[in-house]
């Protein structure tokens, strides 16, 4: 090496800093990197439903030959789906263990570059590599990270890294033995052309272990450690309810450490229920201030939204919760009172004020607002957007302004757009302050009970008045 060289190293500055190949391989580990797994199926407790889904697919590899003359398709790829340390990577190696395959353990984030092409020529090498070393088994984990939905944002390197991998599962010798297996727990964010047959079409959901499972898994996880007889490992999996294989793996071996530290020459009870409890304490102190201060922004977001509905008189509450239901953290369910297409210029700023009572809330109790009034006033501008530019309900007049006339006018628009708003949340502002003491009640009610049906908010507002 030059001594120019040397010193760039040292510095740790890339020496090539135009030379694209070289780049590459200072910002990536080593594509095509494989292992042959001895895991199989018995190192993976539980799932037995699982495992026989995936024996058919271990028959496919071993015997190819016995279902090509019957002229069925070989499977390329299998989706797992469910929470973090479920036994995903496990279960793919074990695949690969059971049929002596190349494994190739990869991450979606592995393909994500900054320099467009780098991502796709990452998954060409690799499906190369694996057809060479084949029969193979290529693991991609999060692989969301390549496989999201690809309308949501235009990202050229992110695109031309998930078209690859389509053309790669597409392209598949049939006679190449290579199977392809995703990972993910984000299903919801995959590009539809990757579900589509013929390439991740099949889908297995690996969820946290039940009681019976989380048993399996802590014997697999004690089999080489010295228990004393106090440990009853069908006891620890009642204890623990909700907890990941990964986190049992963790325990087994928690367990053990805090039994050397003591010198002892097996592990017993003692050291077991510590070992839970830190893991437990450790899940709750990461998780519990945060989700409370949240529980607690959320309830008076949705508190406010009911209180001014209540007030306004307007479309009557059925029901108030602050249980997260998909993408929404909380939310107000309300009857329509009529079907009705027409409304009164009152009506939609009432509405206005309805909608914005949410972010007005959190305002007036925590001085800022978060961003779980995005969808509120998404609405918002809808609606002012219609009294403006359909209704003629402002003051630029009663005809309807579209088209190009609209472009010209979008200035406009937005300042009275603006003004309607700015109007409506002082007045609702007002509101909530007037009646802060019911807006207390309501959301220390939301973050109590998680629910509030209509009766029962009638009876808290009944209750300031009397
Ligand atoms: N069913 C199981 N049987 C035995 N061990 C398990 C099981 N499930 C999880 N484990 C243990 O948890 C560890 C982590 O599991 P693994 O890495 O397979 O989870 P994962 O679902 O791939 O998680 P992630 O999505 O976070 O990568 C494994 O190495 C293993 O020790
Ligand atoms: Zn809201």
């Amino acid at each position: 090496m030059s001594m120019i060289k040397e010193i760039f190293k040292k510095i740790n500055m890339p020496v090539f800093a135009f030379n694209q190949s070289k780049m590459e391989k200072d910002t990536g580990k080593d594509d095509g990197t494989f292992s042959k797994p001895k895991t199989t199926f018995k190192d993976v407790a539980g799932l037995d439903e699982v495992k026989e889904e995936l024996f058919e697919l271990v028959d496919f590899i071993k015997n190819p030959e016995k279902y090509k003359k019957m002229g069925a398709t070989i499977p390329k790829g299998v989706l797992f789906n469910g929470p973090p340390g479920t036994g995903k990577t496990l279960l793919a190696a074990s695949v690969a263990g059971e049929t002596n395959s190349a494994f190739f353990n990869t991450t979606g984030s592995e393909f994500v570059e900054k320099y467009v092409g780098v991502g796709a020529k990452r998954v060409r090498t690799l499906f190369e590599k694996a057809r060479k070393e084949s029969p193979s088994i290529i693991f991609i984990d999060e692989i969301d990270a390549i496989g999201a939905k690809r309308h949501l944002e235009s990202n050229n390197e992110k695109d031309q890294t998930l078209n690859q991998l389509l053309v790669e599962m597409d392209g598949f010798n049939k006679d190449s033995n290579v199977i392809i297996i995703g990972a993910t727990n984000r299903l919801d964010l995959l590009d539809e052309a990757l579900l589509r047959p013929g390439r991740f079409d099949r889908h297995i959901y690996i969820g946290n272990p039940n009681c019976y499972t989380r048993h399996e898994i802590l014997k697999v996880h004690t089999k080489n450690k010295p228990l004393e007889e106090s440990v009853n490992l069908e006891e620890l999996a009642k204890k623990t309810h909700g907890l990941s294989g990964a986190h049992l793996s963790n325990i087994a071996n928690e367990a053990a450490i805090m039994a050397v530290r003591e010198n002892k020459s097996t592990i017993n009870k003692q050291h077991f229920d510590d070992a839970i409890e830190r893991i437990l304490a450790g899940l709750e102190s990461k998780n519990s201030k945060l989700v409370e201060r949240e529980k607690k922004i959320v309830s008076y977001h949705e508190a406010g939204h009911a209180l001014i509905s209540n007030l306004l008189g307007i479309n009557p509450i059925q029901k108030i919760s602050i249980v997260p239901r998909g993408q929404a953290l909380g939310y107000v369910l309300q009857l329509p009172d009529e079907d009705r297409f027409i409304h009164t210029k009152e009506e939609l700023l009432n509405k206005i004020k309805i909608l914005l009572a949410g972010k007005a809330s959190e305002e007036l109790i925590f001085n800022h607002t978060s961003t779980g009034a995005k969808d509120d006033l998404k609405k918002v501008s809808s609606i002012t957007d219609q009294m403006i530019c359909e209704y003629g309900m402002s003051s630029l007049g009663s005809s309807t302004i579209e088209g190009n006339y609209k472009n010209l006018m979008v200035n406009k628009i937005q300042n009275e757009s603006n003004s309607i708003i700015k109007e409506c949340y002082q007045e609702t502002l007002n509101l909530l302050k007037k009646h802060s003491e019911e807006l207390h009640l309501v959301s220390n009610h939301l973050f109590e009970n998680e629910t509030l049906t209509h009766d029962e908010l009638k009876d808290i507002i009944k209750r300031v008045y009397t």
